[in-house]
């Protein structure tokens, strides 16, 4: 069992067209700033043209400045029409989330915000109902109460950004919000907002997924974690995971078991999204996992 003190690690993402010697270059730079690589998970998908490349590094010297760094790869960067980043894995991502009347992700997301294991900040959570006020402040988190008509839509939507600035906000969590974020919304929040549908997308979007499958009579229900896009359900998925029906369960008793399916692919989402191991590969995505 080595003694070796745990260094600092850091995370390059980046992506572009793909090409010969991208490992290279990228490698050849990280040894040269005298970079260790821990991890490295790259793939180059032949239908978009894209690579993609996710590497974990630690300093066996002392770490360098990170905007020094990133400054010194923009010239390789700049040479493949790279989107890169190069960030601390230990810096928590300030995450908003939204919920409205069912709070057993929520609950799952705040408990393991707690417990450590999801490495996230959470300086707000913002409602449309008042349900879950007691949860979030039991755990000494603020609590927004923003109503949403469809006449205050946007008023309501103004009050959530005014809140993502206010908090510098990086990620917003729609733990089973049921209000349909708007197309600039949306927009605003490209790659930047994950939401958990109760069902095995593509089945089943909108409303009421467990009625419609009990009223189909399936044999499998499920989760789908993605990323919002201004398409109802329809935005780049992220992570999915399934549970058996039978013909003797009611919707009530899909509902049931449908929420640990909901509640594991969600926190394995936004895991993986703080983690910085997903990519949107245009409607698609890639995930490092
Ligand atoms: N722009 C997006 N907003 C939201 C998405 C999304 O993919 N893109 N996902 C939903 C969550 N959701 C299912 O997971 C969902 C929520 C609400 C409804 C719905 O139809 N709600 C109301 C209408 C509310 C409104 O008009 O705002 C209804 O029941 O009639 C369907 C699916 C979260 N937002």
């Amino acid at each position: 069992m080595t003694d070796r003190p745990l260094r600092p690690e850091f995370v390059m993402t980046l992506s572009c067209p793909d090409a010969p010697g991208l490992v290279f270059a990228i490698t050849g730079f990280l040894r040269e700033y005298g970079a260790n690589i821990l991890d490295l998970q790259q793939h180059s998908d032949r239908s978009s043209g894209r690579f993609f490349i996710r590497v974990q590094i630690e300093f066996l010297d002392a770490a360098p400045e990170l905007a020094s760094m990133r400054a010194a790869f923009a010239s390789v960067a700049a040479s493949y029409d790279m989107d890169y980043s190069i960030t601390d894995a230990a810096t928590p991502a300030r995450t908003l989330i939204l919920v409205s009347k069912f709070g057993h992700c929520l609950n799952d997301l705040l408990f393991r915000h707690r417990n450590g294991t999801l490495n996230i900040d959470v300086p707000v959570v913002v409602s449309n109902h008042e349900d879950m006020r007691a949860m979030v402040e039991s755990y000494g988190i603020a609590f927004e109460h923003i109503p949403v008509t469809k006449d205050t839509k946007a008023q309501a939507e103004a009050a959530m950004f005014a809140l993502v600035e206010k908090y510098d906000v990086e990620l917003v969590v729609l733990a089973r919000y049921m209000q349909i974020l708007s197309a600039e919304a949306s927009a605003r929040l490209a790659g930047r907002a994950i939401n958990i549908h109760h069902s095995f997308l593509p089945s089943f979007k909108g409303a009421k997924p467990y009625h419609q499958a009990h009223d189909r009579g399936v044999k499998i229900i499920g989760a789908t974690a993605h990323y919002v896009s201004d398409v109802l359900d329809e935005g780049p998925i992220i992570e999915q995971d399934v549970a058996r029906a039978d013909h003797g369960m009611t919707p009530e008793d899909l509902v049931a078991v449908g929420r640990d399916v909901e509640t594991q692919v969600l926190a394995r989402a936004v895991k993986w999204h703080c983690e910085h191991r997903i990519f949107v590969n245009g409607h698609r995505t890639v995930v490092f996992r």
